[in-house]
């Protein structure tokens, strides 16, 4: 499907001042989608230059060339002008800076604010998700984290697209739901903010395999096997966790994971196919030029399941082809010739096919 200019009516005909935080790929596509819902988004970024270009034409083209962005757009590099009228405030920073940006604007942000995560990723530090950094950097608002197949260069095209808001309080879901909905962009809820997130998460490092498998052209079959066995070994990393098994059956989980395993509109993907073509990690990185969270989560769970004894061959696998110099082959093969195992182990316990 082409870009096309909407005006399409969100769910709610109340317009609301919103505002979203990065100025990058996401934070441009749900920034496109909330002004075209008529809503006033106030926009910030922290580049001058950037905020000036948005402001002027309209356009973000570091991050989404040739998309024409239209409506109540305001652009900004003042933290607090963009949060202080917002009714819900939508934060698309990288984990790697999520903390630092929070902690040093928390002053600005208004008790029982809606504030909803839309980053993947894990913070090195005690294995925080971004849901729980917000919890104690600014526990006077309303948390909520969306996530969801939702590849921002399809979502700026108007390309059909389904998401996902997990939050405990229901007037957070449905107020997300009534900003965000639209012809193009469904929304719905979940209230296992903790698998919802973590699902978002995990799947960035299963993408960066499946971009590794697809360099190799393994055929159908394999793809078939890796997307099936990553969700196995996300759900049983989760479950062991806290998370909620059934979210992993929603948009949040299998969609989410469908999306980034299979196209190459994924930077993690592409990431992995650079790796499987030969690329060092370090030149994949670079040759993007934007986030690919995969990276360092696969170190943190590497660790963290190490440490809690859950079986992730997977990611072991590919951390000892990215970190540990091992041959892919000899990788394959090790999975391939491990002790044969049960499919579901929600139905028969991994342990009893020993
Ligand atoms: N793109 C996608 O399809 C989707 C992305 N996500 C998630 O959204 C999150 C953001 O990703 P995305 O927008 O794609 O990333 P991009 O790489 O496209 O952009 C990153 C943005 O974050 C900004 N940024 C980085 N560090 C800081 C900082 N310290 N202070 C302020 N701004 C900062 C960058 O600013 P600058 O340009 O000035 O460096 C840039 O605007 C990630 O966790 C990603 O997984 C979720 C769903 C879909
Ligand atoms: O999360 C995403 C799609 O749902 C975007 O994936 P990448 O960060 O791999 O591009």
């Amino acid at each position: 499907m082409s870009q096309q200019s909407h005006s399409t009516s969100s769910h709610s005909d109340q317009k609301k001042q919103v505002a979203v935080l990065g100025g990058g790929s996401f934070g441009t596509a749900i920034t496109k989608v909330l002004a075209e819902n008529g809503h006033t988004v106030h926009f910030w970024m922290r580049d001058g230059n950037q905020a000036r270009e948005v402001a002027e034409q309209g356009t973000n083209q570091r991050y989404m060339p040739g998309i024409q962005l239209t409506g109540d757009i305001r652009p900004t590099t003042d933290f607090s002008t963009a949060v202080q009228s917002a009714e819900a405030v939508f934060v698309a920073i990288p984990s790697k800076a999520f903390r630092a940006v929070i902690q040093q604007h928390a002053a600005d942000f208004c008790n029982d604010q809606i504030v909803v995560s839309l980053t993947k990723g894990i913070e090195r530090h005690g294995f925080k998700l971004m849901s729980e950094i917000l919890q104690e950097e600014i526990p006077r608002t309303r948390i909520g984290v969306l996530s969801g197949p939702n590849l921002a260069g399809e979502i700026v095209n108007c390309d059909l697209t389904a998401t996902v808001i997990a939050a405990k309080d229901p007037d957070v879901r449905r107020t997300v739901q009534g900003l965000l909905g639209c012809e193009y962009f469904r929304v719905y809820a979940n209230v296992d903010i903790y698998g919802v997130e973590l699902a978002g998460a995990l799947k960035n490092i299963y993408a960066i395999v499946s971009g590794l498998a697809a360099a190799l052209d393994l055929g159908e079959n394999a793809k078939a096997m890796l997307i099936t066995r990553s969700l196995a070994e996300m759900s049983r990393f989760a479950v062991s966790l806290g998370a909620n098994p059934m979210t992993f059956m929603g948009l949040a989980g299998v969609g989410d994971l469908v999306v980034t395993c299979t196209s190459s509109k994924s930077r993690n993907y592409r990431v992995g196919y650079a790796v499987g073509k030969g690329a060092s990690l370090e030149d994949a990185a670079a040759e993007l030029g934007q986030v690919a969270e995969g990276i360092h989560t696969l170190q943190l769970v590497k660790e963290k399941a190490e440490d809690a004894g859950i079986y992730m061959p997977l990611v072991r696998g590919l951390y000892e082809i990215i970190h540990g110099g091992a041959s892919i082959k000899a990788v394959i093969n090790g999975l391939m010739m491990a002790v044969q195992n049960s499919d579901v182990e929600f139905i028969l316990p991994r342990t009893l096919t020993y």
